[in-house]
């Protein structure tokens, strides 16, 4: 185990404020994560992939509990209701108490569905993050959303419900796919892109050396990303404002990702090619202009990321899954679009016609 001390970023929310560590060996470093478990019940929610690789490394940290374990079939498609069910019928089995914890040990699928299932528990109890992608050690394990997909959008059921501490062991990316790994970029990149230009540019001048994965450079990358996060989140942890700008290219992400029936398209994935789609629309509504867009597409391509909607997609089908994003209002399409590297803003009144042009023009 490499015992290096890990970085400590905050989400200060008062009373509720919690630790992200990012560190080497952190999942074994039992007595740190421990610390935060306040009853005798713990049920750690994880997947068939992920608990066979790392589900060892807490066990013993759970030595004097009562404890158990519930595995989601791996998947996107997975992320549902009746999954909570079952997690919330593990929780009664287990008997756990109001004291109870949910440990969420994966990707941002486990981590939504532990969060939510901990936050329907007894209206409420404690969980914590054990992100073991990049995407959730940047993004899903911080903030608090927490939810799962109807079969007519993504992540349209859900809670506001911190954790406690999020534990980012980047030991468990060794063995994180490729295609994987590099979808979690495209949520560093969103980062950087919304309100960031130094980072933006950081990351062009380190692109190479994070598509190869130098230890370094990730750390640095993911300790950027979650400080940039974190301090939106303190600043309007229920997305009344502000924290919507972390939707940059969800709108176009979220309708991929449910055309393609939770399968064709990993998160990451739907997010870079939404970005570019919100990078075009605001440049056909005069807020920006080509060059930003260009900049954008070149640092995602040079990640290895998806910049163009699959074939067979149908942009009338899309658009309607649209309407039902959750950043809409009475029946006007909100999107999150920029005026350039670093200046996203949120943008109401958004004409259809122009989002279906688009659409249509982005293959
Ligand atoms: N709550 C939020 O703020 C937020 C933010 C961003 C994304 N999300 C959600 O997160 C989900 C995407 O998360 P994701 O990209 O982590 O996907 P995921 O949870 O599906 O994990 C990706 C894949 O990697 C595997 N895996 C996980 N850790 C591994 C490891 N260390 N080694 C080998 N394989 C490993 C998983 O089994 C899975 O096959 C989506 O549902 C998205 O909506 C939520
Ligand atoms: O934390 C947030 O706020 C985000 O929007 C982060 C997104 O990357 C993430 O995909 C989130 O799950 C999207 O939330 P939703 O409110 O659009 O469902
Ligand atoms: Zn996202």
């Amino acid at each position: 185990m490499n015992d290096s001390t890990p970085q400590t970023i905050t989400v200060a929310l008062g009373q509720r404020s919690y630790p992200v560590w990012i560190g080497a060996g952190l999942l074994g470093d039992h007595a740190r994560w421990r610390a935060m478990l306040r009853g005798r019940h713990a049920l750690v929610v994880s997947n068939t992939t992920v608990a066979p690789l790392y589900l060892p490394r807490i066990e013993a940290g759970l030595d004097g509990l009562r404890w158990s374990s519930f595995l989601l079939d791996d998947g996107e498609m997975h992320k549902t209701f009746a999954n909570v069910g079952r997690a919330l019928e593990a929780l009664g089995a287990l008997g756990a108490t109001r004291d109870a914890c949910v440990i969420a040990l994966g990707g941002g699928v486990v981590g939504d569905l532990a969060g939510f299932s901990a936050a329907c528990w007894m209206r409420g109890i404690d969980f914590i993050q054990m992100p073991t992608t990049l995407l959730a050690m940047v993004d899903s394990s911080v903030g608090g959303k927490t939810g799962v997909n109807l079969p007519v959008g993504k992540n349209l059921a859900g809670a506001f419900h911190q954790p406690r501490a999020v534990i980012a062991d980047i030991d468990t990316l060794a063995t994180l796919p490729e295609r994987e790994y590099r979808a979690g970029l495209a949520e560093v990149v969103k980062g950087a892109a919304i309100g960031d230009e130094p980072f933006f540019a950081w990351l062009e001048r380190h692109a190479a050396a994070l598509a190869a994965r130098d230890p370094a450079t990730v750390m640095e990358a993911i300790a950027r990303k979650v400080t940039y996060k974190a301090g939106v989140v303190a600043r309007d942890e229920t997305e009344q404002g502000e924290r919507a700008l972390l939707n940059f290219g969800h709108t176009f992400g979220h309708a991929l990702e449910t055309a393609g029936h939770y399968t064709a398209l990993l998160h990451g994935e739907g997010v870079a090619i939404g970005m570019r789609l919100a990078a075009r629309l605001s440049e056909r509504l005069g807020m920006s202009d080509a060059a930003a867009t260009a900049r954008l597409q070149r640092l995602l391509e040079s990640l290895g990321l998806p910049v163009a909607i699959p074939p067979g997609v149908d942009p009338p089908q899309l658009l309607a899954l649209m309407r039902l994003d959750k950043k809409n209002t009475a029946g006007a399409l909100r999107l999150i679009l920029w005026r350039g590297i670093g200046r996203a803003e949120i943008v109401g009144g958004v004409h259809e016609a122009d989002v279906l042009a688009v659409l249509q023009d982005a293959g």
